[in-house]
């Protein structure tokens, strides 16, 4: 494609989307009314795509400078890209399959703008700035960080005591952990298999590593589409959980000799390796939709391989021992690296806390460690989803909270 035919391209994918943002689409309104990110920095690192675009224009719009790059090597949309280099007041710096060199340049890129908030999916920015970059810490008012992985890892650095920046943890949202990862995860991981194998999902053993939101999410559709469901889990309440919920639930070595299709949802690292893969089918499908490449062990695979072949995009079978086993889009992000990511409507809520929560670092001095999102945040966000929606719900009477809050009345 030329550059113009590309930026045309992403122009469309982003005009789609912002079309199916309501939420994030009045913060925009009122950001461009009230200009309360005037004289911010933003760095993001975070998947390029149009949903992130719509973001990245809403922070823009509403007086920042933003800087971004991919939070993913092989997550990056080139039209979306090159559409918000377009933009004023924006520089897109991701690339679609960057190579690890590249795509840690391009944080370095992001971090050259000298910004006092950031933005990160898996605090791969804020690890630099904590590393590499230590200069910058005095000058970043603040940060949020869109993932269940990366919050563990912000957690982890504190208490190392070796967190030095307030970081509001917007994954926690109820408006985004309930929706995005459970709903979002769910239709778009089984989107990203299905269009990438053209196969068929009814009747086939799904095996789903993990019971977390998630989890539940790509069970939950793997169910709906006509799949045999089993779970694999290591905490006892999150099995039960899945088992009431009406899967069958064992041990992966034990799901590994039923599996057609493997999900891994668990943010953890070799969930799949080489005693799982001894095991498997012919024919076996290995997809991650959880964190990095690291949930399915692909070093062992490949050194258990007789030979590996590019099938199709974004499949590469590994032949072991007469079995084919198949793993979808490098065991990275199977929605995001083989699909569009989480669907417009998700990403409106999980964006939107996004927006308000960098204006909140803006309004408010915070002290370093990791913030929840204002609870007040949240429950505007689920007010403007459910008007977008045409949903109107009750309201307590003053003599309902009396009584809630009351004691005296008993049996
Ligand atoms: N693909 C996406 O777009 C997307 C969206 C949201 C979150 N995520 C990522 O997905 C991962 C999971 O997120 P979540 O919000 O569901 O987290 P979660 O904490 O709710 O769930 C993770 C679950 O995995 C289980 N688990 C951990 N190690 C395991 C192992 N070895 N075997 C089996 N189960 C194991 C945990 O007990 C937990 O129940 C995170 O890395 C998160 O960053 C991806
Ligand atoms: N960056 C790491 C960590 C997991 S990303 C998981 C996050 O991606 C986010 N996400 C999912 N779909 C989309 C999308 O379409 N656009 C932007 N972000 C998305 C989602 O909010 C979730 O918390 C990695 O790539 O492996």
């Amino acid at each position: 494609m030329s550059e113009k035919e590309l930026i045309e391209s992403g122009d469309m994918k982003i005009g789609w989307v912002r079309n199916h943002m309501p939420v994030l689409s009045i913060i925009r309104e009122n950001f461009e009314r009230e200009q309360p990110l005037k004289g911010h920095k933003i760095a993001m690192a975070l998947h390029v795509e149009a949903k992130t675009a719509a973001l990245v224009e809403t922070l823009a719009i509403g007086g920042a400078e933003v800087a971004i790059t991919g939070c993913n090597p092989l997550s990056t949309q080139d039209d979306v890209s090159a559409a918000l280099n377009t933009r004023d007041n924006i520089d897109c710096y991701a690339k679609y399959d960057c190579c690890g060199d590249e795509y840690y340049e391009a944080i370095d890129k992001v971090l050259d703008m000298k910004p006092d908030i950031t933005i990160d999916d898996g605090a791969d920015l804020i690890f630099k700035l904590h590393t590499e970059r230590q200069d910058m810490l005095p000058e970043i008012l603040g940060g949020c960080e869109e993932t269940t992985t990366g919050i563990h890892r912000l957690k982890a650095m504190e208490k190392d005591g070796a967190l030095k920046m307030p970081v509001i943890a917007v994954n926690d949202a109820m408006t985004k952990f309930l929706f995005d990862n459970r709903y979002g995860t769910g239709q778009s991981s089984w989107d990203g298999i299905m269009r990438t194998t053209n196969l068929l999902v009814a009747g086939k053993t799904v095996v789903i590593g993990g019971y977390g939101w998630c989890g539940k999410g790509a069970a939950m559709r793997a169910s709906g589409l006509g799949a045999d469901v089993v779970v694999t889990e290591i905490d006892p309440i999150r099995a039960l959980e899945a088992r009431m919920d009406g899967h069958r639930v064992m041990s992966m070595s034990e799901a590994a000799k039923y599996g057609d299709i493997f999900v891994t949802t668990t943010g953890n690292v070799d969930v799949l390796t080489r005693k799982h893969f001894e095991v498997m089918k012919d024919g076996a499908i290995l997809a991650n939709s959880g964190h990095f490449n690291v949930e399915i062990n692909l070093e062992e695979l490949t050194a258990m391989a007789d030979s590996i072949n590019i099938v199709r995009k974004n499949i590469k079978e590994y032949n072991v021992a007469g079995r084919k086993i198949n793993v979808l889009a490098d065991g990275r992000l199977v929605n995001l690296a083989a699909g569009d990511g989480h669907p417009a409507e998700v990403m409106d809520m999980s964006f939107a806390n996004q927006a308000q929560c960098v204006k909140y670092i803006a309004d408010n001095k915070l002290e370093a460690g990791v913030h929840p999102v204002p609870r007040d945040l949240d429950i505007y966000v689920a007010e403007l989803k459910l008007k977008s929606l045409g949903i109107e719900i009750d309201e307590l009477e003053s003599h309902q909270t009396e009584y809630m809050e009351g004691w005296e009345c008993g049996t």
